[in-house]
């Protein structure tokens, strides 16, 4: 099973309102599509949306090589039987059949089961890929063209419904969504979490004090703002759930007197706050982290 699929949501008001807004929209036939910045929790809400439809969940990810066999259905090789029958002792007969195995696609199962499906970082497949979608939304059928399926097309269960997720086309190996697609679909634009919320989710997830989550939110988020005032990405809460884990589980001092803590906090956090604040030289992201550091984490020393 997914992993994500086993992992508890930490709820807070943004969640809680999309949530309820998702599944109206869902249970009137419309699919959904969260769009945001990495790590703003896209997947996880739309797993917490999945799990209150109470159908099966399938999730599928995209990526450039994707093809309708992968969504369809796909023949992967053969199976040799061997029938031995030596049932009269002087007659030995020999049977030999080839099957050819039949791997059926996740979309196709999906839609012909009436499951939930939440479609991952979908603009990172091809457009001509996800053409198939529009025939699914739009017309209620799903072609199976070029699939060797005797039938030409399957109609959509009543209980299929689906969630996209995608990253702004600025990302890095993310096409251009196709508007025709867009046109049908409800697009949430997700944005950064507040550090309250933020902080929840790390003092749950990485089993720490509420108030060593928020030192630790804050600082992350304070970096983030200043790379978000040069337009570009800056650490999110992955890069916080990384220094809450490993901290705790090193037992480090939350505190700016803790070398080893400190230097975990630059460890996870250098590269991308250099690659945010385009700054010439290294050395100058590296001063920025360790101020921001200081004010974070100084004069305190809430131990472990
Ligand atoms: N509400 C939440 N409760 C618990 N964990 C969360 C929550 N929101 C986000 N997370 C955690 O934060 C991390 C990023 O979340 P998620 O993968 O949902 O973001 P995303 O927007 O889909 O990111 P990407 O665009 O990179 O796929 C994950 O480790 C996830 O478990």
């Amino acid at each position: 099973m997914n992993k994500q699929l086993e992992q508890e949501i930490v709820t807070h008001s943004t969640v809680d309102e999309i949530t309820s807004r998702t599944v109206d929209y869902l249970k009137n036939g419309f699919p959904v599509h969260f769009t945001g910045p990495t790590g703003v929790g896209k997947t996880s809400i739309a797993l917490h949306v999945a799990k209150k439809l109470e159908r099966p969940i399938v999730v599928l990810q995209g990526h450039e090589e994707m093809t309708n066999a992968d969504l369809l259905g796909d023949f992967n090789g053969y199976t040799k039987k061997l029938l031995v029958d030596n049932y009269v002792r002087s007659v030995m007969k020999k049977e030999e059949t080839m099957r050819e195995n039949w791997q059926e696609g996740l979309l196709l199962e999906a839609v012909k089961n009436g499951y939930t499906l939440i479609y991952d970082e979908f603009t990172r497949s091809k457009p001509e890929t996800n053409n198939l979608f529009l025939s699914v939304i739009e017309e209620g059928v799903l072609p199976l063209y070029g699939s060797k399926h005797k039938e030409k097309w399957i109609p959509v269960h009543e209980d299929f419904s689906i969630i996209f997720t995608s990253n702004p086309s600025e990302y890095a190996g993310v096409h251009e969504t196709q508007d025709a697609l867009l046109d049908r679909m409800i697009t949430m634009e997700l944005d950064y979490m507040d550090p309250e919320a933020e902080s929840a989710i790390l003092s749950q997830k990485a089993e720490i004090a509420e108030e060593q989550a928020e030192m630790i939110a804050g600082f992350v988020s304070n970096l983030r703002d200043k790379c978000l005032s040069k337009s570009k990405q800056g650490p999110g809460i992955r890069a916080a759930l990384m220094i809450a884990t490993v901290s705790k589980d090193k037992e480090m001092n939350i505190s700016a007197e803790d070398e080893e803590f400190k230097q975990l906090c630059i460890d996870v956090l250098l590269h991308t706050v250099h690659k945010g604040m385009q700054y010439e030289k290294k050395s100058r992201s590296l001063s920025l982290i360790t101020q921001e550091f200081k004010k974070a984490f100084g004069g305190n020393n809430n131990g472990k």
